[in-house]
């Protein structure tokens, strides 16, 4: 069994090709389209799903309503297929592989040069969990739980976190002092405040701290300036 190495992939701009018209194929056209890929889709056959995510990207998706052929993957980053009729995958493997392209089978992962873990989003915070294919449903239990873990204030924490962080840096904060206002921010009831969604109050706690290290807190900061906590992460 392979020894996986995880990354993180940076596929803004970047040619994404989805071979296949189901609902996984549906699902991973919207999730590469998230991350800001240029994603064309091929298959002769779309389900309600793949046509409905198709009509909300507009122009910004590629459509081949037909068959695969070989060609198709010119210039493709990352490589997905839904299929698993053996012809069909082993020229898309074949393809992949002369090309040298990341490619992932859904649910065949011996012709996978990559395989997709369970994902919890609370953007910026992502938290992947694989099994390494061993068992996929214990990635997706795993995921549930940290679920209730990880409210959904944790993308408003983060962020306020970066805005923090952003301050502490160009104020000539050392490394071992910024550490320690972490350790001490991520323990404060900051979090918990956004979660009662009250965030001028969880601002103006950061600010006292941030203050105690020596920081200048610009009056932008407390009023939610540039980088101001996105409302809808707390709504949604
Ligand atoms: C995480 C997730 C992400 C995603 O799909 O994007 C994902 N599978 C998910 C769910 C899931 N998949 C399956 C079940 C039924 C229960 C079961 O069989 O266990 C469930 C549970 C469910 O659906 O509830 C069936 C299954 N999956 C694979 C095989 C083939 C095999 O094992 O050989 C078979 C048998 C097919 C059959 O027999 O017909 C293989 C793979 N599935 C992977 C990913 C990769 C390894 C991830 C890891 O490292 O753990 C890998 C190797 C390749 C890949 O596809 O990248 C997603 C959860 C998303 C979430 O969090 O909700
Ligand atoms: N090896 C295994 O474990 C396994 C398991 C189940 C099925 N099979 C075999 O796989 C075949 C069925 O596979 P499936 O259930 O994944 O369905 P499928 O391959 O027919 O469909 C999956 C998706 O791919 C699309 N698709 C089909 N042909 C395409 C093409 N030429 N170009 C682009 N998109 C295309 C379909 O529209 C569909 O959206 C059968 O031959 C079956 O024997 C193998």
């Amino acid at each position: 069994m392979p020894n996986y190495y995880p990354i993180m992939l940076d596929v803004r701009g970047r040619r994404v090709v989805v071979i296949g018209g189901d609902r996984i194929a549906a699902e991973k056209v919207q999730a590469f389209a998230a991350c800001g890929a240029q994603v064309c889709v091929i298959a002769p056959a779309w389900c309600v799903e793949l046509e409905q995510v198709a009509q909300e990207l507009g122009g910004q998706l590629e459509t081949r309503r037909r068959p695969y052929q070989p060609g198709d993957l010119e210039g493709a980053f990352v490589v997905i297929a839904t299929t698993r009729k053996p012809e069909l995958v082993e020229a898309v493997w074949s393809e992949a592989q002369q090309r040298g392209q990341l490619l992932n089978i859904v649910d065949l992962p011996e012709r996978c040069n990559f395989i997709t873990p369970s994902i919890l989003r609370r953007d910026p915070l992502t938290v992947a969990v694989s099994t390494e294919g061993v068992s996929p449903g214990l990635a997706k239990l795993i995921r549930q739980e940290l679920e209730q873990h990880f409210s959904r204030a944790y993308g408003a924490f983060l962020r306020l976190a970066a805005e923090a962080r952003a301050l502490l840096r160009t104020q000539g904060v050392t490394y071992e002092r910024r550490d320690a206002f972490f350790q001490e921010f991520y323990r404060s009831p900051v979090l918990a405040r956004l979660e009662e969604g009250a965030e001028a109050e969880a601002r103006a706690l950061t600010a006292e701290l941030l203050r105690q290290y020596g920081v200048e807190v610009p009056r932008s900061f407390e009023e939610g300036g540039a980088g101001a906590v996105d409302e809808r992460s707390l709504a949604s």
